[in-house]
């Protein structure tokens, strides 16, 4: 089995302008003075309007820490009014894009076949995409949530390579879990998770599936990643509302081990 270091990223969701996301990120710098940054890969997704601050603070103090988009454009360039494409991203020193966070899949109505070109065009810009995935609470409550999100990821990875596959990360977010301090239980994230690597391996390879990243989202707090990270196919972390504070943000990028 590949070696798979933890990524936690925390999703800033709309919040913080420039002004609050230099203080914050400072703030967060000071607060991981003692964390080894070879145990988990830490990033922030601030709003599209922060990232040439970040960037510039990232660079500036030489942080450990790396960042990227909330979301990206499916065109690369021309009259796409309101869009941010993925080669401007990468020209701001992005790592990651999400890419159907399922705030964007409710309210701005995005499909798969959308997530599909999102996800095709951070690879084509050199980004990461982090896919996200999960089911609702209707599906939860028929027992169908494996076969959602594995419905899902087929759909977001219509012609990704194998090669694109084994860099991508995949977020399994339960929408009933965004928000609400109802984070799944260890099992019911593995469950999904290894579902989500094992389709990997079937569409691709078991070296793809191997090197992907599954993680997990929805109400992650430094008291309830250990169990969540401590699953076999579940590689960090997406965090919303606790990215938010620094203190906590810092914990969990310790994995909660202290
Ligand atoms: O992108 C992050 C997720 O939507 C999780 O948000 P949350 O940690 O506030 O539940």
């Amino acid at each position: 089995m590949a070696e798979r270091k933890p990524l936690i990223a925390g999703n800033w969701k709309l919040n913080n302008n420039h002004l609050e996301a230099i203080a914050l990120v400072q703030k967060l710098a000071f607060s991981l003075k003692d964390t080894d940054f070879d145990a988990a890969e830490i990033a922030v997704l601030p709003p599209f309007t922060n990232l040439r601050s970040v960037q510039t603070l990232v660079d500036g103090d030489k942080l450990r820490i790396v960042y990227g988009a909330q979301d990206v454009s499916a065109h690369e360039k021309g009259a796409y009014t309101g869009e941010v494409s993925g080669p401007m991203l990468a020209k701001l020193g992005c790592t990651y894009a999400l890419a159907g966070h399922s705030e964007r899949r409710e309210y701005h109505r995005e499909d798969d076949a959308l997530v599909n070109q999102k996800v095709k065009a951070a690879f084509a810009a050199d980004l990461t995409p982090i896919l996200c995935l999960g089911e609702g609470l209707d599906v939860r409550k028929a027992g169908d949530q494996v076969s959602h999100t594995l419905a899902q990821l087929e759909g977001a990875l219509k012609d990704v390579t194998a090669e694109q596959a084994a860099r991508l990360v995949v977020a399994y977010e339960p929408v009933w879990a965004i928000g609400t301090g109802e984070v799944a239980t260890p099992d019911d994230a593995q469950e999904v998770c290894g579902a989500l690597r094992g389709r990997l391996g079937e569409l691709y390879s078991d070296e793809a599936a191997g090197t992907a990243r599954v993680i997990y989202g929805g109400s992650v707090k430094s008291d309830n990643i250990a169990g969540i990270i401590g699953q076999e196919d579940i590689d960090g972390a997406l965090v919303g509302g606790a990215s938010l504070k620094p203190d906590e943000f810092a914990k969990l990028a310790r994995l909660g081990r202290e």
